[in-house]
C-alpha cells in the first residue's frame, strides 16, 4: 500500500466514525444494553456462577504484553490462513451462538449475510432461530461450519449432521462442555429462558427424525423434547466414533481446556480442537482459555488445528492467542452486540473493525503473516 492509500484509508475511517455506530466493543455492549430488555441482555452478557471465569477470560489477555519488533518491512502482508485445505481471509470465525432472535428479528440470517460479505466463516448453532438450510441459502458459497449439540437420541445427531453436509457446511463442531446447562444466576433473577420460549427450535422442527419422535409436532412438545436432548450427561469419547460413521466432514470438539483431553482427542481421531470455556457460561471457576492454550498447543504440536474463543475482543487479543499457539480464534458476544444494535450492518461493522485492528496489530508487532506470529513477541507480566 502506498502512503497515499494509507492516508485515504485512515481518512475514510475517520469520516465513517462520525456516523452513529460504536467503535469499541464496550460501546457496542453499552448500546445493546440500552436496546434490549434485561432478560435477553443478561442472557447474552452473563456468565455462570459468580462469573469468575467470565472475568478471568479478559484478565488473562491483560497478563500478556506484546513486545513488538521493528524495521521488518511490513508492506506486503496477509492475514490469510489455510484450514482443512480451505483458504480463509483471516484467522477469525464467528462462534456458534444459538437463539439469535433474542438479539434481533433478522437473527442468524443477518449474521450469516454479514459473515459471508466479510469472508469470515460462520458457525451455525444447533439451537439456531432459523434452520441450517435457511442459513446456508443466505450465505451462497461462503464458508460455514455446523455446531452440533449432542442428542441422547443419537439418530437425531446423525440426521442433523447429514443435513449440514448436504447444505454445504464444511466442518462439524461438537460442543462437549454443555452436557447440561451452566448455572446462570442472572437468568434465574430475570426468570428468563429463551429455550423455554421456543427460540431455538428451528433445526429440530425441520428434522424428520426429531419430528418422528413427537406424538404431535407442536411447539410445546418440541420444547420438551429439546430440553430432554440438551441434557446429555452420558456424552463420552466413544461417541466420536458414531459421528465419524455418519460424516466425511472434519470433526472438531469445542470446549476442551485440559491437555490430557487434547491427547484423547488426538487418539480418537478428532480433526480439530476449540479451546473454550463457553465464554464463561458453563463451568465457573474454570481456567481462562488463554491460560489453557499453551499446554494444549504443546500436546497437539501442529498435528491438527487448534482454535480458541472466550474473551477475544481486539486485534491485539487475536495476535496474543495466535502467538501462544492458536491457529485461529472465534468471537461470540461482540457480534451479538452488533446484531442487537444494528442488525446485519452492526455485525458487518464489528467484523470490519476487528479485521482492520488485527491487520494493524500484526503489522505494528512486526509480522507479515499469521505464521510469523510466535511466543518471541510476548512476555507474561508478573
Ligand atoms: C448467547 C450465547 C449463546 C451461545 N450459544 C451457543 C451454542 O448454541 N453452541 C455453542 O457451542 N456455543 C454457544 N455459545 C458459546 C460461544 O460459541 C462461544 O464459546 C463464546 O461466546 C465465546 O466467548 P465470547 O462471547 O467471550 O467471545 C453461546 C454464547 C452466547 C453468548
Ligand atoms: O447459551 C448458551 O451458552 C448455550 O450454549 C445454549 C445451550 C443450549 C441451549 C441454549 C443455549
Amino acid at each position: 500500500m502506498t502512503k497515499a492509500q494509507e492516508e485515504t484509508l485512515l481518512f475514510t475511517r475517520v469520516s465513517k466514525s462520525t456516523q452513529a455506530l460504536p467503535v469499541s466493543i464496550e460501546d457496542w455492549e453499552k448500546q445493546a444494553r440500552e436496546i434490549l430488555p434485561d432478560g435477553p441482555f443478561d442472557y447474552i452478557a452473563g456468565g455462570s456462577g459468580a462469573e469468575e471465569t467470565l472475568a478471568e477470560n479478559r484478565r488473562a489477555f491483560s497478563r500478556w504484553a506484546i513486545v513488538p519488533r521493528m524495521m521488518r518491512d511490513v508492506t506486503n502482508r496477509t492475514s490469510a490462513i489455510t484450514m482443512f485445505g480451505r483458504k480463509l481471509s483471516a484467522p477469525i470465525f464467528l462462534a456458534p451462538v444459538g437463539m439469535q432472535s433474542i438479539a434481533h428479528r433478522d437473527a442468524e440470517l443477518a449474521t450469516a449475510r454479514a459473515a459471508a460479505a466479510a469472508g469470515v466463516p460462520f458457525v451455525a448453532s444447533t439451537v439456531s432461530s432459523t434452520s441450517l438450510e435457511q442459513i446456508a441459502e443466505a450465505m451462497g458459497a461462503a464458508e460455514r461450519w455446523f455446531q452440533l449439540y449432542w442428542s441422547n437420541d443419537r439418530e437425531v445427531s446423525a440426521s442433523m449432521v447429514k443435513r449440514a453436509e448436504a447444505a454445504g457446511y464444511s466442518a462439524i463442531v461438537l460442543t462437549v462442555d454443555t452436557v447440561m446447562l451452566g448455572w446462570k444466576r442472572r437468568d434465574f433473577r430475570n426468570g428468563y429462558s429463551p429455550l423455554r420460549e421456543g427460540r431455538g427450535l428451528a433445526n429440530y422442527i425441520t428434522d424428520p427424525v426429531f419430528c418422528s419422535r413427537l406424538a404431535e409436532v407442536t411447539p410445546e412438545n418440541a420444547v420438551e423434547e429439546v430440553l430432554k436432548n440438551i441434557y446429555h450427561p452420558a456424552l463420552n469419547w466413544s461417541d466420536i466414533g458414531f459421528l465419524r460413521e455418519h460424516t466425511r466432514l472434519p470433526i472438531l470438539v469445542k470446549g476442551l481446556l485440559h491437555p490430557d483431553d487434547a491427547r484423547l482427542a488426538l487418539e480418537h481421531g478428532v480433526d480439530g480442537i476449540i479451546v473454550s470455556n463457553h465464554g464463561g457460561r458453563q463451568m465457573d471457576g474454570a481456567i481462562s482459555t488463554l491460560d489453557a492454550l499453551p499446554a494444549i498447543a504443546e500436546v497437539v504440536a501442529g498435528s491438527i488445528p487448534v482454535l480458541l474463543d472466550s474473551g477475544v475482543r481486539t486485534g491485539a487479543d487475536v495476535v496474543k492467542a495466535i502467538a501462544l499457539g492458536a491457529n485461529a480464534v472465534l468471537i461470540g458476544r461482540p457480534f451479538l452486540y452488533g446484531l442487537a444494535v444494528a442488525g446485519e450492518q452492526g455485525v458487518s461493522s464489528v467484523l470490519d473493525t476487528l479485521l482492520h485492528e488485527f491487520d494493524v496489530a500484526m503489522a505494528l508487532s512486526g509480522s507479515r503473516s499469521v505464521e510469523d506470529l510466535n511466543r518471541s513477541i510476548l512476555v507474561r507480566l508478573p
